[in-house]
């Protein structure tokens, strides 16, 4: 009994230790603007030799680990994939969740050409995870979207073909999860044209300016794979991730 003013205090100590490092992560690590987040990523093909299919499993999976993470129980997941690296991504990030007993499928409105995306989708089907072309008429049946339309490399205006996605996470009551971006908004300015929230953003690699507009619940950092060198070259200075952890949380 006496020590239980101690244990009651010793928790908000503790709580506001991470709630303090949580306002840190995300005040100290730099926010990229298009041009540098372009940079970084052909630092690390040109430079650092990796592949985007290294890369992209890496991301796609700290993606997964988020979702499985933040969203136990929301097993039913419509993942809606856009036709670049983004959209491979969401692709991974699929056939992870799948892997963890989720239920997701994939909206992939674009057919693709590229050997990679053409290998991801193939992934998916072989694993049992239906691919739709067009949205479905009722998407209450799912418990989560998650949204890896555009990333980095998006500039408005927002082509025809795309707009009811992005109208579908502008206006649905099930929480949206952004990969990178949320789709639509300016990478810099934020929602400017497409004034929209998602419940939760994971920025890869370092945050994109955007990230300053979000005002949802959870910003998570994902896609762990940069070199220390490099971190430095660009001043990123990135957030400490937790022990094995892919993913930090930044709010
Ligand atoms: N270094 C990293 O952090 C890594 C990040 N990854 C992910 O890759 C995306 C960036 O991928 P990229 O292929 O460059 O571009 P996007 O996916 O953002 O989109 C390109 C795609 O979209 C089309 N498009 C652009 N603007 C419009 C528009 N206004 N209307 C319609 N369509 C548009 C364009 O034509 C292309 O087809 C990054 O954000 C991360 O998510 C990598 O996975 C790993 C390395
Ligand atoms: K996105």
């Amino acid at each position: 009994m006496a020590n239980g003013g101690f244990a009651a205090l010793d928790l908000l100590d503790e709580r506001s230790a991470s709630f303090d490092d949580a306002i840190k992560n995300s005040t100290m690590v730099k926010h990229l603007n298009q041009q540098e987040a372009i940079d970084v990523d052909q630092t690390l093909f040109n430079k650092y030799k990796f592949s985007v299919d290294q890369l992209m499993e890496l991301a796609g999976l700290s993606c997964a680990n988020v979702v499985a993470k933040t969203y136990p129980k929301q097993k039913k997941v419509l993942v809606c994939a856009g036709p670049g690296n983004n959209g491979g991504d969401g692709l991974v990030c699929a056939r992870h969740l799948k892997l963890f007993g989720f239920d997701p499928v994939v909206y992939y409105p674009k057919t693709p050409s590229k050997e990679l995306y053409i290998n991801l989708l193939h992934q998916c089907k072989s694993m049992d995870i239906p691919i739709i072309e067009t949205l479905p008429s009722e998407v209450n049946e799912f418990s989560l979207v998650i949204d890896a339309i555009f990333g980095f490399s998006y500039k408005p205006p927002l082509r025809e073909m795309f707009v009811p996605v992005i109208e579908l996470l502008k206006t649905t009551d099930i929480p949206v999860v952004s990969i990178d971006i949320p789709s639509g908004w300016d990478v810099e300015g934020g929602p400017l044209e497409h004034n929209y929230q998602p419940h939760t953003l994971i920025s890869l690699t370092a945050p994109k300016l955007c990230a300053q507009k979000f005002t949802g619940v959870n910003h998570f950092l994902g896609g762990r794979f940069i070199p220390k060198q490099l971190e430095k070259d660009y001043a990123l200075n990135l957030p400490k991730y937790e022990g094995i952890d892919n993913f930090v949380k930044l709010n």
